[in-house]
């Protein structure tokens, strides 16, 4: 296992860059812990495998260096980096059976084959195969194989780290839920240092310590689930994740109030001027608000989703969403939303700006 530091690391596919725009990845820099559990989280085309594959090696970075435990190893191959890579498709080796497969990276290694037994017997029984090792790995379902790539990423104890690349795509969708609780038990029981790249925020947000969230060739926040939850440190952090993501509005801010029009909305913390910021806050934190509080809205719609009812409302032709309780009755038409001001966060220029007197928390 390794501690990675990434140090102003930057990468653009073009032979002579000539502004931000022509860079996939945009300088970092970064210390990721040993024995940590991260996922690389953003949209398509953010540069999540461009910074894996630099990671692995299978790119080099046209800027900066990449150490493992201080030790620098941007210009060694991926073979030898120590690491183990599971794909988004199954790499089986179907004459096989699943006990070779998954002993295949220790006997490489020329691992003795007591300790051989032990450790597959291990990682067998975590991904739920114990029954099915001395089976041939031909013929069974994409799932099982999946499952068997994601075994075999796991064997070995003396890797620097283990690298996975949407490893679930294939997997059928009720599988999910229970192989990304396993690959969680497994970082819990193992400790290996893992990053998964993932565009499903569920996926990360189950899996993860630490999610890094990337936008546009940038790492824009890395934090633990509860922190992008409660302060997203850009808008787009607040947007994409949460279901629906936060809401967030044009706003004048002064102290410990926030205007949207004249609007008065108050805030938790004490604020510098801003003329031009924005506040954003999530659904959950939103309610139903008497005729002298919050803005007015008109709902449009409201879905029942089970436990909680979206409310989708307009403000000034801005989506404000509100989850409500279910059986809590909301009728469609003109209405005004509160918010929770411990709840509402502020932004210049798409990030967000702490208040004067808020306590620095570790980013
Ligand atoms: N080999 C390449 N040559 C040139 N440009 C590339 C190459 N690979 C990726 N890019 C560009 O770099 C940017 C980042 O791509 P990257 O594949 O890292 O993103 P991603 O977040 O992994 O997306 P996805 O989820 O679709 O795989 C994109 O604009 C992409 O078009």
């Amino acid at each position: 296992m390794a501690r990675i530091t990434l140090a102003q690391l930057a990468h653009s596919y073009l032979k002579a860059p000539s502004g931000p725009a022509d860079y996939a990845l945009k300088r970092m820099d970064h210390e990721w812990e040993d024995g940590g559990a991260y996922a690389l989280l953003g949209p398509s085309g953010c540069g999540k495998t461009t910074l894996l594959n630099i990671i692995s090696g299978l790119l080099r970075p046209s800027e900066g260096r990449i150490a493992f435990d201080g030790r620098d190893v941007t210009d060694l191959p991926t073979a030898e980096r120590n690491i183990a890579q599971v794909f988004q498709f199954p790499v089986v080796y179907d004459t096989m059976t699943v006990f070779d497969n998954l002993a295949f990276p220790l006997r490489n290694r020329g691992a003795d084959e007591d300790y051989v037994r032990r450790r597959v017997g291990a990682v067998a029984e975590m991904i739920g195969m114990t029954d099915a090792l001395g089976r041939k790995a031909q013929g069974l379902t994409a799932d099982a194989k999946q499952k068997i790539s994601l075994g075999r990423g796991m064997v070995r104890e003396d890797v620097n780290a283990i690298l996975f690349d949407e490893p679930l795509t294939v997997i059928d969708p009720h599988m999910k839920w229970e192989l990304r609780t396993q690959l969680k038990a497994l970082h819990r029981e193992f400790g290996h240092t893992m990053i998964y790249v993932t565009h499903d925020q569920t996926e990360a947000l189950t899996f993860a310590d630490k999610v890094v969230v990337m936008h546009d060739g940038q790492v824009v926040q890395m934090g633990a689930p509860e922190e992008l939850f409660a302060r997203p440190a850009h808008t787009f952090v607040g947007f994409f994740i949460g279901s629906p993501g936060m809401n967030v509005l044009p706003a004048r801010v002064a102290g410990a109030q926030a205007w949207i029009g004249e609007h008065v909305i108050p805030l938790a913390g004490d604020h510098a001027p801003q003329e031009r910021a924005e506040i954003g806050v999530r659904p959950e934190f939103v309610r139903l608000a008497g005729p002298d509080e919050g803005i007015p809205v008109v709902v449009r719609r409201v879905e029942d989703i089970g436990r909680h009812q979206i409310v989708r409302a307009e403000h000034a032709g801005r989506e404000v969403n509100m989850l409500a309780p279910e059986g809590q009755a909301v009728p469609l038409g003109e209405a005004r939303f509160a918010f929770d001001p411990a709840a509402v966060n502020v932004y210049v220029d798409g990030w967000r700006v702490p208040a004067r007197d808020e306590k620095e928390t570790a980013r």
